[in-house]
């Protein structure tokens, strides 16, 4: 059995007074590819924001590597191993994108690496973030996410609003990564894409999980797919 990376143990969280986890538990194991799914607005964004420290924890733990990280704040639990790319892609529009993966860089981190990642990125080094089409907003974030060094990388709706080619552009990016060891979180509207990527497959309901196991289980299992993340889900 692989080493449990990540823990959450009940965890009751939200914002403000407001539960939007009811006692999730899950555990990410190293080297594997999780994919979170489930319908709009059932908590998914809150997990990896909560796992960050950017939500309101009422109760329950969470562990990296065996250690409580529940009161540390968001940039100590970077430092820890964890990298969010948020789905707002916040990248620095007024710098270029050297500048935006220079801020990025901890531990030694190689920009070139990114570039290796990103041939796109690396031909558009000088232009300014905000001349950047969609598509490369997505990539400078990830990369800029990579430039801390996660041991576990969560993607909270990587492909939103992005053209099918640029999608699977980024998949494969995200396939190379977990080939090289990363471990990776998914949160994805795109089901069918999810499903081909993960290994496991959580699906949150109402802020609790309602089913957990092989993505290759789920794909065959169409009645409970429908049921939980519903047939309207975008598929391409
Ligand atoms: N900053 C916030 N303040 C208050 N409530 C919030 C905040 N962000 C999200 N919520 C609420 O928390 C609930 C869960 O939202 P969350 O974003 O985690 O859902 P999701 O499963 O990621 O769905 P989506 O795909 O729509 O992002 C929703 O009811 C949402 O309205």
């Amino acid at each position: 059995m692989a080493e449990t990376l990540l823990e959450l143990e009940n965890v009751v969280a939200g914002y403000g007074e407001t539960h939007i986890l009811r006692n999730l538990s899950l555990k990410v194991v190293q080297g594997e590819r999780l994919a979170i799914i489930g319908r709009n607005g059932v908590g998914k964004t809150t997990t990896l924001n909560t796992v960050m420290g950017l939500t309101r924890q009422h109760s329950g733990t969470i562990r990296l590597k065996g250690q409580p990280i529940d009161r540390l704040p968001p940039h100590k639990r970077s430092r820890l191993g964890l990298g969010l790319v948020p789905q707002t892609r916040d990248i620095f529009p007024s710098l270029t994108v050297e500048e935006n993966l220079q801020a990025g860089v901890r531990n030694g981190a190689s920009i070139e690496e990114a570039y290796d990642l990103f041939p796109r990125l690396k031909e558009r080094r000088r232009n300014g973030g905000r001349q950047l089409s969609g598509g490369e907003q997505q990539m400078l974030a990830v990369a800029r996410t990579l430039m801390g060094k996660p041991d576990i990388i969560l993607l909270d709706e990587p492909l939103e609003g992005l053209a099918p080619v640029i999608c699977e552009r980024l998949v494969a990016v995200f396939q190379e990564l977990s080939r090289r060891g990363h471990t990776i979180v998914l949160v994805e509207q795109h089901t069918a894409i999810a499903l081909d990527f993960a290994e496991r497959v959580i699906i949150i309901e109402q802020g609790g999980i309602v089913f957990e196991g092989a993505a290759s289980e789920l794909k065959s299992n169409k009645e409970l797919l429908d049921r939980h993340v519903g047939i309207a889900a975008p598929h391409h």
